[in-house]
């Protein structure tokens, strides 16, 4: 992929998935571009989990095409797909309470090389052997560690940091595989203001280099972050735009953002 600004990095296009007579994603076309944030907003149920499932390809899609760049990935699963580039954060899932900052994050780019699904204690096991590639990897997590801002952090361990704290280890993670794509479901979910403002400036720090697509339901973090917006409400993306266009939508205004705000 050539280092253009504002390049389409991800391209889905009328992407579908069923779920026996459920349309729970119905035709949905989406683009990622580098350097800007794309948030995919909605009431509870509208699709947007099962959206980010099928472009991480934790679901393979009922129809529709999934393009990585130039590569055609539909139908791929998600490891392949994450070695292909692309990454995504899990909700605090993936994260190894009882280990450190530092172990986390180098278990989690460790993984990108991973033929097999994520299993800490797999890695763990692995990187004790492998001393080579612990150095290939060290770089790396040094700089996930510190553009996630947990520099400071680097030796807690992760079970006893706050929620907020927990939730920049997972995009430290998600970072440390070095995706070009990033898929982020919900990571202000559950924060406070100054964490969640915290949080807003580590995702403007990260934008630059990378597409990046947000789920989430804080509408002051959506709007002070997304260059383009989609709005899904059962399964249909009812609108797609920059901010103030979506914003001016006579349907996005009754069928979602006027019913909240
Ligand atoms: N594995 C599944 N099997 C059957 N139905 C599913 C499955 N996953 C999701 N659904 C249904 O698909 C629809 C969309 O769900 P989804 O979780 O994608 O919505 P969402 O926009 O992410 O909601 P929320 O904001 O509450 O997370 C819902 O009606 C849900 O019940």
């Amino acid at each position: 992929m050539a280092d253009t600004p504002h390049e389409v990095l991800l391209s889905a296009r009328k992407i579908t998935k069923r779920f026996g007579g459920l349309a729970a994603v119905n035709g949905v076309s989406v683009d990622l571009w580098r350097g800007r944030i794309h948030a995919v907003i909605g009431p509870n149920g509208a699709g947007k989990s099962t959206l980010t499932n099928l472009l991480s390809g934790d679901l393979p899609p009922s129809d529709g095409a999934i393009h990585l760049g130039s590569t055609d990935v539909t139908g791929w699963a998600s490891e392949r797909i994450s070695r292909q580039g692309l990454g995504r954060s899990y909700q605090k899932t993936n994260i190894f309470l009882p280990f450190s900052v530092h172990e986390n994050v180098r278990l989690a780019a460790q993984s990108r090389d991973a033929q097999q699904p994520w299993n800490p204690l797999r890695w763990w096991r692995d990187t004790r052997r492998a001393g080579a590639h612990n150095r290939a990897s060290s770089e790396r997590v040094d700089r996930a560690i510190e553009l996630a801002g947990l520099e400071a952090r680097r030796d807690a361990i992760a079970g006893t940091m706050s929620h907020g704290e927990q939730r920049q280890l997972e995009i430290a993670m998600t970072l440390a595989t070095e995706p070009q794509v990033l898929l982020l479901d919900e990571p202000l979910a559950g924060m406070g203001v100054a964490e969640a403002e915290r949080m807003v400036q580590l995702l403007l720090r990260i934008k630059p280099g990378h597409a990046m697509m947000l789920v989430e339901h804080d509408m002051d973090a959506v709007f002070a972050l997304a260059d383009h917006l989609t709005v899904m409400v059962n399964g249909e993306a009812i609108a797609s735009g920059t901010p103030p266009e979506v914003r001016a939508d006579a349907k996005v205004q009754s069928a979602y953002l006027g019913e909240e705000h």
